[in-house]
């Protein structure tokens, strides 16, 4: 009989437990015995894990985080014949992994060692190369609008220059799609650092057009704090910054989300069922499986700004 391993590593993100729930419901739709594996590799590498049932995993999938738990084990590169001797244990035919980049680079070891695992995109930073987009992006875009918005009530009422900071790490992908989405001045990404004098250029052409400035700044933006003082002192006007900071990975996964994961998971198990391995994507509108060595460390950045 089949039995089927899902494990989510790495940062969390919004609608990783619908896709355990999801892919826990394709395989048992097929007849497959599911384990969840407790927090991400480190779980595997202890061996912990519990039973799961499409009835079980229900309850979660409305819910951020991930119920299973998840972690970052910085050495798990050299530990993959202590992973397969733990699933070979548990007696599990196929491993499903759900994370970023990391994650899926670590699902790769396992399949180079003939396992049959698949891996789908799950991160608000949205940099999985292979895939438009990540589970959890759509979710953490909506987080920080609904935050945009509100400074943006406040502006209007009482002009000045605002700036918003958001996760992504050392991406831009997320900070992109926040200033795109609200309708920012100037974005700042660590992929493409701006001199101080564009910056102040722009900020003062949007203080002109409109008598308010709003910047979104990705949290890896070099030096970051250090720049937006200068520009401070260059405009001389006072900056109110805000930072999301870690609640831009919780909340309940959008709508979008859901669909995403339980799209992603279905075409994961289906994968497998195949006894293929590789990540599934999405690509312009398309779910296709993605070989492991086709994906590159992180996608390129768009070369637009705003
Ligand atoms: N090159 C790699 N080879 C094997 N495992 C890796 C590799 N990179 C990361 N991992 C594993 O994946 C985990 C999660 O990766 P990390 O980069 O922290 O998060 P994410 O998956 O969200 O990008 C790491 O803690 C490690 O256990
Ligand atoms: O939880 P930590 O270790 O503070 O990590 C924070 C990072 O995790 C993220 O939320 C997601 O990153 P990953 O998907 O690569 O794990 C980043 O946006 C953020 O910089």
């Amino acid at each position: 009989m089949s039995k089927l391993a899902i494990l989510t590593s790495g940062g969390d993100s919004p609608g990783m437990n619908m896709a355990v729930w999801a892919a826990t419901h394709a395989a048992q739709a097929r007849g497959w015995e599911v384990l969840g594996i407790r927090q991400g590799f480190s779980g595997l590498l202890r061996g912990e894990s519990l039973p799961l049932s499409s009835s079980k995993a229900l309850p979660y999938a409305r819910l951020g985080g991930t119920f299973l738990g998840t972690a970052r084990e910085p050495e798990f590169a050299h530990k993959i014949p202590a992973a397969l001797h733990r699933l070979q244990q548990a007696e599990v035919s196929h491993l499903l992994v759900l994370g970023g980049n990391g994650s899926l680079a670590g699902a790769a070891r396992i399949a180079e060692a003939g396992f049959k695992v698949v891996g789908i995109p799950c991160t608000i930073d949205n940099d999985v190369d292979g895939s438009d987009e990540s589970i959890g992006f759509d979710t953490a875009l909506n987080t920080a609008l609904w935050l945009f918005d509100g400074l943006r009530d406040t502006a209007e009422a009482l002009p000045r220059w605002f700036s918003l900071e958001t996760l992504g790490g050392d991406t831009g992908f997320l900070a992109q799609a926040v200033a795109r989405a609200g309708g920012a001045d100037v974005l700042l990404v660590p992929e493409r650092p701006l001199p101080l004098e564009v910056l102040e250029q722009n900020m003062r052409e949007a203080l002109g057009r409109q008598g308010f400035a709003f910047l979104v700044a990705s949290e890896g933006y070099p030096e970051l704090m250090g720049t937006l003082e200068r520009l401070e002192q260059a405009l001389g006007l006072r900056l109110r910054h805000t930072r999301i900071g870690h609640a831009q990975r919780g909340g309940r996964p959008s709508g979008h989300d859901r669909l995403l994961a339980r799209a992603l998971a279905e075409h994961a198990v289906e994968a497998l069922a195949h006894h293929h391995s590789g990540m599934i994507g999405l690509q312009q509108g398309q779910y296709r499986r993605v070989a492991f060595e086709q994906i590159g460390p992180r996608k390129p950045f768009p070369k637009d700004l705003l």
